[in-house]
C-alpha cells in the first residue's frame, strides 16, 4: 500500500490531490460540539500545504436522504477547519457541478477547498457500483485526471462508497497518515491481545453493529453491551423494553447469542428511563424487568455501571465502541461517563472507537491520556477487530 508520504516524495507542487476526509462531526445546531474528527485529519492536509499540492477536501456529514439538505451541510466543518488551519477555505456549494469545478479551479498552491456533503448525491450510498461508478467519474472531471487521491477518512472506510472505494480505482491512490496511524494501533488488538479482553459496545447504531458480534464474540472473554444496543438483547431475553430502540428483526439473532455465549456477554441490570426523548422528561431508574409501556430506556442504571466498571478494571485489554446513553443530555450521562472513567484509570492497552463515544471521552471532561489509543471510526474499528476485509482499505492495496 503507497501512504502520503510515497505521494509527497514524488513532489505534490501544483498538484490536485483530493483527500476523502471525515468531517462527520456532532453538531448542536450548527455548533460544533467536538471537533476531534476534523483535527485527526490535519497532520495530513498540513503536509501536503506544506508540499504545495492544491487540496480538495472531500467528506460526508451524517445521512441525507441523497439530497441536500441545509441541516447536513458541511459548512461549520469548513468553517473550523479554516480556523484551525488560519487559512481560508472555501466551500464548494455542490460535489462535481460548476460550482465545485470553479472553486478548484481557482485553487493555488498550497490551499484547501472543500466540496459540500458528498451524501446529497444519491449515487455516493447507492448498492449499483455503476451508480457509484459514474459519481467517481463526475469527480475526477472536478479534480483532474492527473490528480492524487489521499484516503484519510478512518471513520468511513468500511464503506463501499464513490468517494471512498470507486474514486480510489481511478486515480493514483494514497493511505493518509490518519488511516496509517489507525490500522496501526488497531492491529495490536487482532494479534495475541493482553487477557483478559474486554469489549464494550453501545451507541445507536444497532442493526450495523449487532452483525459485528457474532464475529467478535470468539475473540474476547467479556462483551458489555450498553446503549441503544442493550435493548435488543434485553427483548430476546423476554423482558418488556417500553419505547426503547430495538431491532425487533435481530430479537432471534440475540438469542442465539445468549444461547452459545456462555457468561461472556453481560447485560444492563438497571437502566434509566424517561418519558420522552429530551432532558426535561420524566426520569426514573429501574431494574430491566420494570420498563413500562411509554417509557425509554435512555442509560445504564448506577448498578450495571458499576458492573461494568469492575469488569473494565480487571481487563488487561479494552475496545469500547458505542456511549451506554444519550450522553448529550445531562440526566442520561452519567452511565458513559463512568464506564470511560474507569478505563481511564486502568492500566489496561485501551482504544475507545466511534465520533460519538470520541465526543463523549472529552465532551465528559475524561482523562484522555488514560486512553492507550481513542480512534475516530466507530463502526470501521469494529469491522477491522473482527477481521473484515474493509473496502475503503482494501482498495488502496491494488
Ligand atoms: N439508549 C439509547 N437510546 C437511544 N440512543 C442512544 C442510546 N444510548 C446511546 N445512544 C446514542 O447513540 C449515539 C452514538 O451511537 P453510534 O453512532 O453507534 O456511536 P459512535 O459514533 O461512537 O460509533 C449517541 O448520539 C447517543 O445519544
Ligand atoms: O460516524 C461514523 O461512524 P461511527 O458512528 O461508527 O463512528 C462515520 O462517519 C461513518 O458514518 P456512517 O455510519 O453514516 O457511514
Amino acid at each position: 500500500m503507497h501512504t502520503l508520504d510515497d505521494l509527497l516524495a514524488t513532489g505534490v507542487a501544483g498538484r490536485t490531490v483530493l483527500v476523502r476526509a471525515d468531517l462527520n462531526v456532532p453538531l448542536d445546531g450548527d455548533v460544533i460540539t467536538d471537533d476531534g474528527r476534523i483535527r485527526a485529519c490535519l497532520p495530513t492536509v498540513r503536509a501536503l500545504i506544506a508540499g504545495g499540492a492544491k487540496v480538495v477536501v472531500t467528506a460526508h456529514l451524517g445521512r441525507p436522504k441523497g439530497a441536500p439538505e441545509p441541516k447536513y451541510s458541511l459548512a461549520p466543518a469548513a468553517a473550523r477547519m479554516a480556523e484551525l488551519l488560519e487559512t481560508d477555505i472555501p466551500l464548494a456549494k455542490d460535489f462535481v457541478g460548476p460550482s465545485a469545478a470553479e472553486t478548484v479551479a481557482a485553487l493555488g498552491n498550497g490551499q484547501v477547498a472543500i466540496l459540500e456533503n458528498v451524501r446529497f448525491d444519491a449515487r455516493e450510498t447507492s448498492k449499483d457500483a455503476a451508480e457509484r461508478g459514474a459519481l467517481a467519474d463526475d469527480l475526477v472531471a472536478v479534480v483532474g485526471s492527473d490528480a492524487a487521491f489521499v484516503s484519510d477518512g478512518f471513520g468511513v472506510v468500511h464503506r463501499k462508497q464513490a468517494s471512498v472505494y470507486e474514486i480510489a480505482q481511478r486515480l493514483p491512490h494514497y493511505a493518509g497518515y490518519l488511516v496509517s496511524t489507525e490500522t496501526a494501533v488497531l492491529k495490536k488488538l487482532t494479534v495475541d491481545p493482553d487477557r483478559p479482553y474486554a469489549v464494550i459496545l453501545g451507541g445507536s447504531k444497532v442493526s450495523d453493529k449487532l452483525g459485528v458480534i457474532t464475529a467478535l464474540l470468539p475473540q474476547v472473554d467479556k462483551l458489555l453491551i450498553g446503549g441503544g444496543m442493550a435493548f435488543t438483547f434485553l427483548a430476546a431475553q423476554g423482558f418488556g423494553v417500553g419505547s426503547s430502540l430495538l431491532q425487533e428483526d435481530q430479537i432471534q439473532t440475540c438469542k442465539d447469542l445468549l444461547a452459545h455465549a456462555g457468561d461472556k456477554i453481560v447485560l444492563p441490570t438497571d437502566v434509566v428511563v424517561a418519558d420522552a426523548f429530551s432532558a426535561d422528561a420524566a426520569v426514573k431508574t429501574v431494574g430491566v424487568d420494570g420498563i413500562e409501556d411509554g417509557w425509554m430506556g435512555l442509560d445504564i442504571g448506577p448498578s450495571s455501571a458499576a458492573n461494568f466498571a469492575e469488569v473494565v478494571s480487571g481487563a488487561a485489554t479494552v475496545f469500547w465502541n458505542g456511549p451506554m446513553g444519550v450522553f448529550e443530555l445531562a440526566p442520561f450521562a452519567a452511565g458513559t461517563k463512568a464506564v470511560a472513567e474507569a478505563i481511564a484509570a486502568s492500566p489496561s492497552f485501551s482504544v475507545v472507537g466511534g465520533g460519538d463515544s470520541a465526543a463523549a471521552v472529552r465532551t465528559l471532561c475524561v482523562d484522555e491520556a488514560g486512553f492507550t489509543h481513542i480512534s475516530t471510526g466507530g463502526g470501521a474499528s469494529l469491522e477491522y477487530l473482527e477481521g473484515k476485509e474493509l473496502p475503503g482499505i482494501a482498495v488502496l492495496e491494488d
